[in-house]
């Protein structure tokens, strides 16, 4: 059970604990590698989606005055030309003489022509900076949406579940619907690691996810909460129906074990459930399910328990 925790602080206290169990400096980067495996953040993409982001900003930023210039010249040649064409007008109005006549006119038309053509190229301008911020949309919803998951089991990660949480308990509030969570941490895992390595560990990990997804309704959501614990979130979902989702997934766990060299590799979870309350926030309810999935570890594995009413705070 390597995430039991919640707050930056603890994971913090965590992380150099670890360095220290594996007598590693401190170092920053030892120290931000092992924060980031226990927060579950994935630490290459995130940097990359970060650095990405930069750029996708200083892009948009440049298309932008791009525009601003496009439009800013515009606006000037068409003034200039306003200009020209009032002036012609006004000579017009003012001589008789038929040559002096057909010059205003033809310098009237061409001035009307070089407007015409300014417009015209201005427009295809405008609709490539369009099509150059459209595909800076698309690049920034790709990277969000890589910053957000976890690459080795492509579930959500951490880092988009505060806002998922919030809209999700927000939705509770306005129409008085239900929400559960489910936290689930693998038994045993670091023997799957030790016996058969870190690669079969993370076959075990796809795998879970998997048959967990199999498992879920479309509105549910699994999040990888940390190294070998998942969270899922239950919308329209009381505590009773949570567990009997639990139950059917640990059904699903035991006839879905994992081959490898021909052997089967048996897992099992422990689970906490806490069903939201009233008057509590998105934290409160996970800190109910982790104490409960403690209790559930404490019970001696594979169980799975529901968490006490939430008593408001007086
Ligand atoms: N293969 C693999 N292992 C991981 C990953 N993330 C965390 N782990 C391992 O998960 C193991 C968790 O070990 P423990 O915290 O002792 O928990 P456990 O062995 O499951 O024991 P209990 O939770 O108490 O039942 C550690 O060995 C971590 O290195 C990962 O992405 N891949």
């Amino acid at each position: 059970m390597a995430s039991r925790l919640n707050s930056p602080a603890d994971i913090a206290r965590m992380a150099l604990k670890r360095l220290a169990e594996l007598g590693l400096a401190p170092t920053p980067q030892n120290y931000t590698k092992f924060y980031n495996e226990i927060a579950g953040i994935a630490p290459a993409v995130k940097e990359e989606a970060e650095q990405s982001n930069v750029q996708l900003v200083a892009n948009v930023q440049h298309v932008v005055q791009e525009a601003a210039d496009t439009t800013g010249g515009l606006a000037d040649l068409i003034r200039d030309h306003n200009d020209d064409i009032k002036s012609s007008i006004h000579s017009l109005q003012n001589t008789q003489d038929t040559p002096e006549m057909m010059r205003l006119l033809q310098a009237i038309v061409h001035t009307a022509t070089n407007m015409h053509d300014t417009v015209e190229d201005s427009h295809d301008s405008l609709r490539e900076l369009t099509a150059s911020l459209n595909q800076m949309r698309d690049d920034l919803a790709a990277s969000r949406h890589a910053l957000e998951r976890d690459p080795l089991t492509g579930t959500q990660n951490r880092q988009g579940l505060d806002m998922l949480l919030n809209r999700e308990v927000q939705r509770c509030r306005t129409y008085q619907a239900k929400l559960s969570v489910a936290l689930i941490d693998l038994d045993f895992f670091k023997q799957i690691n030790d016996r058969f390595g870190h690669h079969v560990g993370d076959k075990v990990l796809i795998h879970v996810s998997n048959i967990t997804k199999a498992v879920l309704r479309g509105n549910d959501v699994l999040v990888r909460y940390g190294g070998e614990e998942f969270l899922i979130l239950l919308p329209e979902t009381d505590l009773h129906g949570a567990k009997y989702l639990l139950e059917r997934l640990r059904l699903v766990f035991r006839n879905n074990a994992v081959m490898h060299e021909g052997k089967r590799i048996d897992i099992s979870f422990s689970a906490g459930l806490a069903q939201l309350a009233a008057d509590e926030n998105g934290h409160a309810l996970i800190l109910r399910a982790d104490q409960a999935l403690y209790a559930a570890k404490n019970a001696g594995r594979n169980t799975i328990i529901a968490a006490p009413e939430h008593v408001a705070d007086r």
